[in-house]
């Protein structure tokens, strides 16, 4: 039996954590054969608290063999004590009408706060992916007060937009899902993203001249993506969760038991390559093998391209700007 791993999640009775915990638990995101002891983080309110009660009355309800442990918490020292895992999920979520930039100060406190909590307790192997909006911010945040831990160990969600780019692709191209390979979502989980399927291959073929469809590319595929995460809010009045849990499990997932060569998109700080600044969260190409990531280089940028690398960059550089009073 391996010894259990330490999973912490955050904004534990929110949408997303009622999706996610139990696949978690299940073994699905770490392996069959793996114990997990979940450290889950609520606010202090009685109803968070209370909500969080009932969900662990459910994870206990479904006699999970892999779960060795759970433990609930409002004091975020408690909920990443030597933490392997940390899933930050506890944000507000956008509202109908509300962009992302909306929510840019009130979330952005909680990650200065947590950053430091994580710096102070957490493993220093800790694997962190940031879920809640505005996700790429948040986790730069989240890097930044945390100085004593490496910085590639934080990452924000865009799987969700690769996983929603695939699947249009898919249906495009009448190919399965799982025949697609290096697709990229480059920059800021956001509407300003850029799914690029210039080098995807199907079957080994390219899949940009099997669609050879430009017209499609920019005035069907691009606007959907990257406006999906609206659509549905627009569709069931709140966010996206259950797809949204998912891409966390696929990204966790994949970093922690490898891509076996697959390219998938995560955001993570740059290195400098592609003319993204050092430090940047931004979504980039990687493969994962032996619990570490590493960029996918040399791609070539078009014109079109890097416009739309800048238009993404230009955000995450204004939200950055609009968060940097909070890291001192
Ligand atoms: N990156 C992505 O692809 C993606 C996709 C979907 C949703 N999201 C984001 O994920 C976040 C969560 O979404 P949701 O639908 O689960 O929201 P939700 O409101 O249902 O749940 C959020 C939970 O977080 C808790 N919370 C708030 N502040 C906290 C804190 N400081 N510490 C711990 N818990 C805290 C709340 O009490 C709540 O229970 C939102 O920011 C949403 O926009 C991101
Ligand atoms: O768009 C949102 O606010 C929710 C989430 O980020 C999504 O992409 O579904």
């Amino acid at each position: 039996m391996k010894a259990p791993v330490r999973v912490a999640v955050t904004g534990a009775a929110g949408q997303i954590g009622y999706s996610l915990l139990f696949r978690i638990a299940s073994g699905e995101m770490l392996g069959k054969d793996q114990p997990v002891i979940l450290q889950l983080l609520e606010v202090a309110h009685e109803k968070a608290q209370q909500a969080l009660k009932g969900v662990i009355m459910e994870l206990d309800d479904c006699a999970f063999p892999l779960l060795a442990g759970v433990v609930a918490t409002d004091d975020p020292m408690v909920a990443f004590k030597d933490a392997d895992i940390a899933l930050l999920v506890g944000a507000r979520p956008r509202g109908p009408g509300m962009e992302r930039k909306d929510l840019l100060q009130e979330n952005a406190k909680i990650f200065t706060v947590q950053g430091a909590a994580l710096n102070a307790v957490a493993s220093r192997n800790v694997k962190v992916l940031v879920v809640g909006n505005p996700a790429n911010t948040n986790a730069y945040i989240a890097m930044k007060s945390a100085p004593d831990l490496p910085s590639k160990n934080f990452t924000a969600m865009l799987r969700l937009d690769h996983n929603r780019a695939l699947s249009q692709l898919a249906a495009k191209s009448g190919k399965a899902v799982s025949s697609i390979d290096k697709l990229v979502v480059w920059g800021n989980h956001s509407p300003t993203m850029y799914p690029d399927y210039r080098f995807a291959t199907v079957g080994g073929d390219s899949l940009k001249a099997l669609i050879n469809d430009e017209e499609w590319n920019r005035t069907t595929f691009l606007p959907t993506v990257g406006k999906r995460g609206a659509a549905i809010i627009e569709a069931r009045g709140l966010s996206s969760a259950a797809s949204a849990a998912n891409a966390a499990v696929d990204h966790i997932r994949d970093w922690v038991l490898g891509t076996n060569g697959k390219w998938v998109t995560m955001g993570v700080p740059s290195d400098g390559s592609y003319g993204i600044p050092e430090g940047v969260i931004y979504g980039v190409p990687v493969t994962c093998e032996n619990g570490e990531y590493t960029r996918i280089t040399g791609l070539e940028i078009d014109e079109f391209s890097r416009e739309r690398m800048n238009f993404t960059l230009a955000e995450l550089e204004e939200e950055r700007a609009g968060v940097a009073h909070l890291l001192g």
